[in-house]
């Protein structure tokens, strides 16, 4: 793939919580690149730090967390630009699809209200009318019809509805790069390949996406890069159908050995609390390879050809 210039690179970014009794890093030296109309998926299990990745990209957390590392963004860093600055760039540059869709609804607006808000404070001028870009926005999202569903209130509609919405008020806004966060989860099989069609156009306009999602079959359609976290670190990273044809780090195998059409064989096992995690390899008391270099040494990132693997043994 030839690639120009990344409209987002983020190195080494890394996030610390502290709470009374607790230091907590979630993230640990996170680095990609999204490029225009291009699509990056990360995926990894439950608490493996997907979201906080993505909330840190646009700072969206209290003052305790501690954000490091590097994020450039249109000659700009983020991570050391003022909040005023970064409140230009939310939703009108960046924009950002929340797992929890409850989180970017206002329960006391209209649909519509929510989409042409955010639209006049940023002094977004639409070509045509503000109308016909929501209600074409809101068909984009997989709303039969748009005209009913820019009257509803957040209360009236179902949570994929509300999912769908949620999409659309961030699509509506027209950012030049999309962070997904799960935004399939909770669909039924039609809307499913409404979003998926939806996700696509993000691409085909040249916008850039960032897909974290757990579904890997959608990943492997959308996703031209794949990034696979455990236990807050990237393990493996590449162009996506070299990572999911030919996986070089044990956990990434044991991922798509726990897909239905390969078995369906989940990984034993536990990721480590990221309170207290080992000195070595955070995948090692999983891992069928394990050695004793493993149970001691942290791996790097090593980089062969076009992808990335933390691991000693590859
Ligand atoms: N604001 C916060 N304060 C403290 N800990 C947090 C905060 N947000 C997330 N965490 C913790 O960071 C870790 C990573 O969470 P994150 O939400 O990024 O996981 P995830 O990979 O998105 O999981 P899921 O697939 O379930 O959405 C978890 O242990 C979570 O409890
Ligand atoms: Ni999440």
């Amino acid at each position: 793939m030839s690639h120009n210039k990344p409209v987002l690179q983020i190195s080494n970014l890394s996030v610390t919580f502290r709470n009374k009794n607790e230091v907590m890093r979630a993230l640990h030296d996170f680095s990609c690149s999204l490029y225009a109309g291009e699509c990056t998926a990360v995926i990894g299990e439950s608490g493996c730090g997907k979201s906080v990745a993505a909330h840190a990209i646009l700072k969206l957390f209290s003052d305790s967390t501690e954000i490091t590392g590097s994020i450039r963004f249109d000659s700009q860093e983020l991570i050391t630009c003022s909040e005023s600055r970064l409140k230009e760039i939310r939703g009108k540059r960046i924009g950002i699809i929340y797992q929890n869709p409850d989180r970017s609804l206002n329960p006391i607006y209209t649909i519509e209200r929510q989409m042409k808000e955010p639209l006049q404070s940023h002094n977004i001028s639409i070509p045509g009318a503000m109308r016909d870009h929501i209600l074409k926005t809101l068909k984009r999202v997989g709303f039969p019809e748009p005209d009913q569903a820019m009257m509803q209130y957040p209360c009236q509609n179902s949570g994929g509805m509300n999912q769908r919405a949620a999409t659309a008020v961030v699509l509506g806004l027209m950012p030049e790069v999309i962070i997904a966060d799960e935004p399939t989860k909770g669909l039924d099989k039609e809307r499913l390949v409404d979003i998926e069609s939806c996700l696509m156009g993000i691409k085909v306009q040249n916008q850039s996406l960032l897909l974290i999602t757990h579904d890997i079959p959608l990943a492997e359609r959308i996703a031209d890069t794949l990034i696979v976290m455990y236990a807050g670190q990237i393990v493996e990273a590449g162009p996506a159908d070299e990572v999911l044809s030919s996986p070089l780090h044990p956990y990434t195998k044991g991922l798509l050995k726990s897909l239905p059409r390969n078995g369906f064989i989940p990984i034993e096992g536990s990721a480590p609390p990221l309170s207290s995690l080992p000195p070595g390899c955070r995948f090692a008391n999983r891992c069928d390879c394990v050695t004793e270099v493993c149970t001691h040494q942290c791996p790097e990132i090593t980089l062969t050809d076009t992808r990335e693997v933390r691991c000693h043994l590859c």
